[in-house]
């Protein structure tokens, strides 16, 4: 479904200006105007998001900030022949006008890791952009849903929280952390081991965004397959790992960029459809959450035109899940408190 997202996408890109209908159900002129920020859209993930992004059909205004080196990438992705108009903004003083009229606010903005880091020790740089970048959606466009990518979002995703409840603005429904790498990550593995059909995977990861607090439900994973215990062992481990076996092979030159703007892409698409009436969006997204104690989880999440239409349970666990369940909960917990703890106190 993921691939043929995609693909569309390019087919629909390549025909611009004619006429068709979607699989969303609306006629190529008749989709209804969406402008989407991206904020760190010079970096990394930002370049390819960016493309992605204008490749989306539903996108019809793109916003590309960053502190520097806007003008040239809004330059270029604007002569792509699709629907949205690019408009790059660099510094901070252009950050409002970036930020004006936002339906989707997709933020990979901060440092990534090197090796040997965890994504905690991000936390001291980019605890402070998340908080800024957040005070000024609070401010400029306090009404867009919010795709937090910036590490460690198990943290950065509480400080988001508490900048918009400082400014009256906090809606749970509208912040999402982006776990859906993660979701990429198992579906992709998961297909490789089993040998199925990788289009036709879907499996749910829960909990958060850093090592043991990442946890794909594998005895829920469509299409069925007869797989081992050591083989479910060490397709969770590796899922959990994913992150760091990019870090690891790019040999201090970042991060996952590319999976992840792939990532980020299908999530603000799912995001999009939500807010354009699209019944039965579900996607993984760390959220606010009364699924289990912690304050915030990722789950399957239905999304809908205010964002998170019902945040949904966690299905039936098997004995490694539930024990994988209850091991993640102490650093899940203590990320969120840090996240909070520093809003509060900055
Ligand atoms: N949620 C997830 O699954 C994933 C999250 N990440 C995280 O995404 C973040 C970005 O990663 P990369 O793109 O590889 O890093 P990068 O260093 O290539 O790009 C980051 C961009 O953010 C910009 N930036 C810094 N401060 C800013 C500010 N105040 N306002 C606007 N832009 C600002 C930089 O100028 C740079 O262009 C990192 O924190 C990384 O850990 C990375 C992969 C997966
Ligand atoms: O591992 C990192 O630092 C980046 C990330 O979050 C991921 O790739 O899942």
């Amino acid at each position: 479904m993921r691939t043929s997202m995609l693909k569309s996408i390019v087919r629909r890109s390549s025909t611009a200006g004619a006429s068709y209908v979607s699989r969303r159900g609306f006629a190529s002129g008749s989709a209804p105007e969406r402008k989407v920020a991206v904020l760190g859209a010079a970096g990394g993930i930002g370049q390819p998001l960016s493309l992605l992004m204008k490749l989306n059909p539903l996108v019809s205004s793109l916003s590309l900030y960053d502190i520097a080196g806007t003008p040239g990438v809004a330059a270029d992705v604007s002569h792509i022949n699709t629907r949205s108009e690019v408009v790059g903004f660099a510094g901070e003083e252009q950050l409002g006008k970036a930020l004006e009229g936002a339906d989707i606010v997709i933020i990979p903005a901060g440092v990534p890791r090197k090796p040997g880091m965890t994504r905690d020790d991000l936390f001291n740089i980019n605890a402070g952009i998340v908080k800024s970048l957040c005070t000024a959606i609070a401010k400029y466009c306090p009404n867009a849903l919010v795709n937090m990518i910036s590490n460690p979002v198990n943290s950065t995703v509480p400080i988001a929280a508490e900048v918009f409840k400082k400014a009256g603005t906090y809606d749970e429904k509208k912040l999402f952390g982006v776990t859906m790498l993660d979701v990429v990550r198992a579906k992709t593995f998961y297909a490789g081991k089993a040998k199925v059909n990788v289009a036709e995977v879907n499996l749910p990861v829960v909990g958060g965004h850093a090592g043991i607090t990442i946890l794909p439900l594998f005895s829920q994973a469509t299409p069925k397959a007869n797989l081992s215990n050591e083989e479910i062992v060490a397709l969770t481990k590796r899922t959990q790992d994913g992150g760091t076996e990019v870090v690891e092979a790019k040999a201090g030159k970042g991060s996952a960029t590319l999976s992840m703007a792939y990532a980020g892409a299908i999530f603000a698409d799912a995001c999009l459809k939500g807010l354009n009436g699209v019944p039965d969006v579900v996607e993984c997204a760390f959220v606010q959450s009364n699924v289990t104690e912690l304050p915030f989880f990722a789950s399957k999440v239905r999304l809908g035109k205010n964002g998170v239409e019902e945040v949904l349970g966690l299905g039936p666990l098997n004995e490694y899940e539930k024990q994988g369940l209850e091991a993640l909960k102490p650093e899940l917990l203590s990320s969120i408190e840090k996240g909070i703890k520093f809003a509060k106190e900055n």
